[in-house]
């Protein structure tokens, strides 16, 4: 995945600045990994990036946890824009289903319930004893969150886990649909993040006629998206820019599809914080 930016800002670093990045990721997935001991993660990355100059490699990074952050990030920020905005904020108390315990699941678990009013969370995993374990850890990391009286549950069905969730995440690798619409509730968002056979294996197709669907980049979707028969109404940041209006529709589905730029940039930004603390 290759990524090349133009004249943007790291306010963090020095707001006068403008940075120029190019980047490269490599992402390898190794789904045997987890059966290693010690489990060794399925989805390894690496960034490079290089001098806009010269084209001479700049540095490399580890770029595994980055990834992890870095796509729960744009699902936090989906469901801001995508959910959270078009809800009722007085009675913001919201369900969260996890459907997939794995690295992305415990992410987005742990991301979600710091960031938003998350009453209950509902965990789903094929394998049960990691969406137990999950459970274990997220109990530990209560006082961290917005709401200190999270309520957790692990389901045996996807069905029973998404019954009364308003956001839905699906992290696994399931080649084929395990999210129907008819296990869902109205007023639902779907962060929709594993890759199977495809982008969207996971979620039903009659699950994606019904929603709206955003993605985080259209030249992703035009690439990446191909079998995907159903509309997209726009980027999340069409909706952040006022491009696009907030949703209004009672099922929203954020299409994550992964975004080298996003990747490079926090790689742009751990090298300058490296190189400004080195002084
Ligand atoms: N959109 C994006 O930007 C990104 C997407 N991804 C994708 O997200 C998914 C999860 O990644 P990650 O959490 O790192 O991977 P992990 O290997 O850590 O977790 C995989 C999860 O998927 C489950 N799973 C695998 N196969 C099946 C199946 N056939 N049916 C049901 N569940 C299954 C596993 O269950 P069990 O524990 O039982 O094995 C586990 O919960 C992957 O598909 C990955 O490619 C990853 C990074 C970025
Ligand atoms: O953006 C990424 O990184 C990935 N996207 C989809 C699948 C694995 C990694």
């Amino acid at each position: 995945m290759l990524a090349v930016l133009n004249n943007y800002k790291l306010s963090s670093i020095d707001e006068h600045k403008t940075f120029h990045t190019i980047g490269q990721k490599l992402v390898t997935y190794f789904q045997d990994n987890v059966n290693l001991q010690p489990p060794v993660p399925t989805t390894l990355a690496t960034i490079c990036l290089f001098d806009n100059v010269t084209g001479k490699l700049r540095s490399i990074i580890e770029g595994t946890e980055i990834t992890s952050w870095r796509t729960a990030a744009s699902s936090l920020v989906a469901t801001k824009y995508l959910y959270f905005n078009r809800i009722d904020k007085t009675t913001a108390d919201s369900v969260l289903a996890i459907i997939g315990c794995g690295v992305q699941g415990r992410i987005h678990a742990i991301g979600m319930c710091s960031t938003f009013n998350i009453s209950t969370i509902n965990l789903w995993n094929r394998t049960n004893s990691k969406a137990e374990s999950l459970a274990v850890e997220l109990e530990n990391m209560k006082a961290t969150f917005q709401n200190k009286n999270l309520k957790i549950y692990v389901h045996n069905s996807v069905g029973e886990c998404v019954a009364e969730s308003d956001i839905i995440v699906t992290a696994t690798g399931n080649r084929t649909p395990l999210l129907f619409g008819h296990m869902l509730k109205t007023n639902v968002h779907i962060n929709a993040v594993g890759y199977g056979q495809t982008h969207h294996s996971e979620v039903d197709g009659g699950v994606y006629e019904n929603g709206k669907i955003y993605v985080d980049s259209w030249t992703g979707a035009e690439a990446e998206l191909k079998t995907l028969n159903y509309p997209i109404e726009g980027e999340v940041g069409e909706v952040i820019n006022g491009v696009k209006e907030t949703p209004t529709q009672a099922l929203t589905i954020f299409q994550s599809l992964g975004m080298a730029v996003e990747d490079a940039v926090v790689g742009q930004l751990i090298v300058e914080l490296y190189e400004k603390n080195k002084k």
